[in-house]
């Protein structure tokens, strides 16, 4: 499998509109078979951090942002995880949603961050938190979904690996301020679930954050295949699925675990 991430800046003085303008030109631009998933990052039409625009550019799935990515997936051939955008749900809640379009264009489905960010963050208190964890089976391996602070939950991994997850996408914009945190979580999240991990994140400043950029895909054994820089850029990995298969026969691990089993009572309070 071909990655592309695309490791986006979102600048005070350009527009959503202009950024969305770009970005589509941008992937309408990739070679023809240079790709099989291209990666966007976290909320990177309205700028993460611009809280102060999260209601007017909300949207709903069916908007103009989603709908013009799956324009561009059907029309190349490829998988797009969107990158989040503010999503206007039905009964008027906004949350954090990133989706999945497929090859023909279709809604492979969409997952709404579930640990909302509140550490000098407004998102905690303007969007509602997702109830929903998203894997979707595709022709290049189950894709799991998770957004930027779930990095700190390993729960919410191990359920997706739980559901079959080969590759888990995240969709962040981290701030530069815990760039340690953001590769070392990055790389355990793989380690630990033997999973490849495709960190898709921001880069540049808006709303007075400097975001760490440092896009990484890391394979199941926590090796990191390729790594960005703090800038802009786009990064390329390949992902081959039997070194996935390869990890976890040779070191399984996962087949070790002793609290998920129904045989092992409940870990006793020492
Ligand atoms: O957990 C962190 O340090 C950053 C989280 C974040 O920026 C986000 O969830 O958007």
């Amino acid at each position: 499998m071909r990655v592309v991430l695309l490791q986006i800046a979102c600048p005070d003085d350009e527009s959503p509109a202009d950024r969305g303008a770009r970005v589509l030109a941008d992937l309408r631009g990739l070679g023809a078979g240079e790709a099989d998933l291209v990666v966007l990052p976290e909320l990177w039409r309205t700028g993460y951090f611009h809280f102060d625009r999260y209601s007017e550019d909300a949207e709903e799935l069916a908007g103009p942002t989603i709908g013009a990515l799956r324009e561009v997936a059907a029309g190349r051939g490829l998988h797009i995880v969107t990158g989040s955008i503010v999503e206007r749900a039905p009964g008027g809640a906004l949350h954090n949603t990133t989706a999945l379009a497929g090859p023909d264009g279709a809604l492979l489905g969409r997952y709404r961050k579930i640990h909302l960010f509140g550490h000098e963050s407004a998102e905690a208190t303007l969007l509602t938190a997702g109830e929903d964890v998203f894997v979707a089976p595709t022709p290049l391996g189950a894709v799991g979904l998770a957004t930027c602070y779930d990095l700190r939950f390993p729960e919410l991994f191990r359920l997706l690996v739980d559901r079959g997850a080969e590759v888990v996408v995240v969709v962040s914009a981290w701030p530069l301020a815990r760039l340690e945190h953001w590769e070392l979580l990055v790389r355990a999240r793989a380690v630990e679930n033997q999973v490849f991990v495709v960190a898709c994140n921001a880069a540049g400043r808006h709303g007075g954050v400097e975001l760490a950029g440092t896009s990484l895909v890391v394979d199941p054994w926590g090796t990191v295949l390729a790594r960005a820089g703090t800038g802009p850029q786009v990064l390329r990995a390949v992902l081959d699925r039997a070194r996935l298969a390869a990890v976890r026969a040779d070191f399984p691990v996962l087949a070790s675990r002793r609290l998920a089993s129904p045989d092992v009572g409940r870990p006793r309070l020492m």
